[in-house]
């Protein structure tokens, strides 16, 4: 094992252990004294199966496993489109073994790539803690003794396991439904969105483009949070094994899904290998989370979404773990907008299979995990395939298939993993470094202040920003307006770089998974709005954010500094439900712990 990896996981362990400690503790009692079907009355019990039909007996024996199922079904996702008819097929494959399965509640799920650069981006962050509280909600019926999760985007997987986490002495799996096919390039996506800033073709070619690539059901083709998700499941042990990017609507799909509700019903407290999912998620499978993050350039949203993770389980990770871990953890994946490459080339390359025996071989994931499957985190070395209707495994490709998308941990494409950690006086901050050149890891210029992304994208067009410069859009965190993604400014922001421009982001706000080669320093905490010295900048001043030399700092005299008022932020926003959000807004904590009121208020 290497000893970084050992000695992080240490750290967070002892970081953790009274906290961990109660939490193993509360979990002991929900299994040993909590609420539980048997505990229901009667009526309780009548109203739970009223609307169960064939299954009312089953349920009503009490002898075998009732499934809950916490789906994020909608088709506004393409990525969610495919759970259409998942809850049928859970119920036949749980009948099948002698089981049942209901629905016990849904989730909203948001498509941040519908609200991008849109005012419901405000309420994308909110909407995991959302999910968490609609979890509860629907096991808080009381009437299972496992649970399916069906979620697979942005803030759901992480609302999903939050929300989990609380009844953690449940086993849980999570379904993924896999990647839509390939469409348009990603990289002729982004060509064509920038001859669109630059004013070169109109809406209408734009628009073609976008439906090229964005085109059936099933999760979009890039390297975002969502697949990032995806990633994290496999490299946790919470999926079935190789679950992840395997197509929609395949008969491979299909039968991994049968295995998951078959798996559920034998790793329940009753059956002979009982894995809760409080026990499968302890410190080795959060640092397993980190370390598959960094070897593959997972989206950023991660340092904000695995912290909130971990707190559930009792759990405390920080940055500057994510920024050790980093220092040993190579860059295997190049998927875009790391590459060229698509989530299914890179299934076609060999996928997390390769990863993870790479990363296994090299010391830097722990085996010995308590996973969903039969044994430990070895079984996610191997891909599912179909012999005949048979699901079986094969060990993965032991060369990549394609060098330009994976690469060995003996040779990979950089020896340390794609996030750094920024700190300075202007706050602690994380950029991406794995989407950037090299020569682009530190940038020192003027900089501009701007409330919000649509007046950067006015000043883009009004020709203001033309010239070597730090933007900074402050005003964007949790407790200004929900920390929206800002990656709309990618495409102005990517032309004035291609001018040869030096160009750098500073926000307290968030960017996409997707958003790629400008460097961002982003996250940055103490906000703006709680009072974070970004309110005390100023046009003008020389700013230098540097993943060389993990810096984020204003080079303004102590004395000018101090003398500063800071700016006032702007009004809260009405409109899209977003006044409802004002006690997540009031009340969030700081993006390095998660970002959550609803974690910070329940002392968690
Ligand atoms: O974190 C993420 O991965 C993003 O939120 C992603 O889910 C979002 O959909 C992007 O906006 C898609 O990219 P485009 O907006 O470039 O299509
Ligand atoms: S990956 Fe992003 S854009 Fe695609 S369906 Fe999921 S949330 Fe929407």
């Amino acid at each position: 094992m290497n000893p970084v990896v050992e000695a992080v996981t240490a750290r967070i362990a002892n970081r953790s252990k009274r906290r961990r400690d109660a939490y193993l503790a509360f979990i002991d009692r929900q299994r040993d004294a909590g609420p539980r079907r048997s505990a229901l009355s009667c009526s309780n019990l009548a109203h739970a199966f009223a609307a169960s039909g064939e299954d009312k007996q089953t349920i009503a024996g009490a002898h075998a496993i009732n499934i809950g199922v916490v789906t994020a079904y909608n088709d506004m996702l393409s990525a969610h489109a495919p759970y259409y008819r998942y809850p049928e097929q859970i119920k036949i494959f749980a009948r099948e073994v002698g089981a049942t399965a209901q629905i016990a509640g849904g989730a909203p799920a948001m498509c941040d790539g519908v609200t991008q650069g849109q005012d419901g981006m405000e309420l994308s962050l909110f909407s995991r803690d959302t999910i968490a509280l609609a979890t509860a909600v629907g096991l808080s019926h009381a009437m299972f003794e496992g649970a399916l999760l069906l979620g697979i985007c942005d803030k759901i997987v992480p609302g999903l396991l939050i929300g989990m986490l609380r009844f953690g002495h449940l086993p849980a799996i999570l379904v993924p439904a896999g990647p839509m096919p390939s469409g348009l390039p990603n990289r002729e996506k982004a060509r064509i969105r920038q001859l669109f800033a630059e004013g070169k073709i109109g809406h209408d070619k734009l628009l073609e483009a976008e439906s090229a690539s964005y085109h059936a059901p099933g999760t979009c083709t890039f390297y975002g949070t969502a697949n990032s998700n995806q990633m994290m499941m496999e490299v946790m042990g919470l999926h079935v094994p190789g679950a992840a990017f395997v197509n929609p609507g395949t008969k491979l799909r299909q039968q991994l899904t049968r295995a998951a509700v078959h798996r559920i019903t034998e790793i329940g407290s009753e059956g002979q290998d009982y894995r809760p999912l409080a026990h499968c998620i302890d410190e080795k499978a959060i640092v397993n989370a980190a370390v598959g993050l960094l070897a593959t350039g997972g989206s950023t949203n991660h340092t904000i979404h695995l912290p909130a993770i971990a707190r559930a389980a009792g759990l405390e990770i920080d940055w500057s773990d994510f920024e050790e871990l980093g220092t040993v953890v190579p860059l295997l994946a190049r998927i875009y907008p790391n590459g060229g490459g698509d989530v299914n080339d890179f299934q076609a390359a060999g996928g997390m299979a390769f990863v993870i025996r790479e990363l296994l071989e090299a010391g830097l994931l722990h085996q010995d995990v308590l996973t969903v499957w039969k044994n430990d985190l070895g079984a996610y070395a191997k891909q599912p395939a179909l012999d005949g209707d048979e699901l079986v495994w094969r060990s993965g490709a032991t060369i990549s298939r394609d060098e330009s998308i994976l690469r060995t941990a003996q040779a990979p494409f950089s020896l340390d993993g794609g996030i750094r950690l920024l700190t300075g006086n202007l706050g602690r901050c994380v950029m991406k470094t794995s989407a950037v050149a090299p020569e682009r890891w530190t940038i020192e210029a003027p900089a501009r202040i701007f409330p919000d992304q649509d007046d950067v994208l006015r000043a883009f067009e009004a020709g203001e920003i033309d010239r070597d410069m730090v933007i900074v859009v402050r005003f964007q965190g949790p407790r200004a307006n929900g920390m929206p993604e800002l990656h709309k400014l990618m495409p102005p922001l990517g032309v004035l770089q291609d001018r040869g421009l030096s160009i750098g982001l500073v926000t307290d706000g968030r960017m996409s998974g997707a958003s790629g080669k400008v460097p961002a320093a982003i996250h940055v905490w103490p906000e703006a709005h709680a009072g974070g010295p970004l309110a005390r900048l100023r046009d003008g001043d020389v700013v230098r954010l540097s993943a060389d030399n993990g810096v984020v700092e204003a080079l303004v005299s102590e004395k000018d500094w101090n003398d500063r008022e800071p700016a006032l932020p702007p009004r809260d926003e009405q409109g899209l439900g977003r006044e409802l959000f004002a006690m997540m807004r009031q009340h969030a904590d700081e993006a390095e712990k998660g970002a959550s009121a609803m974690l910070a208020l329940a002392g968690l």
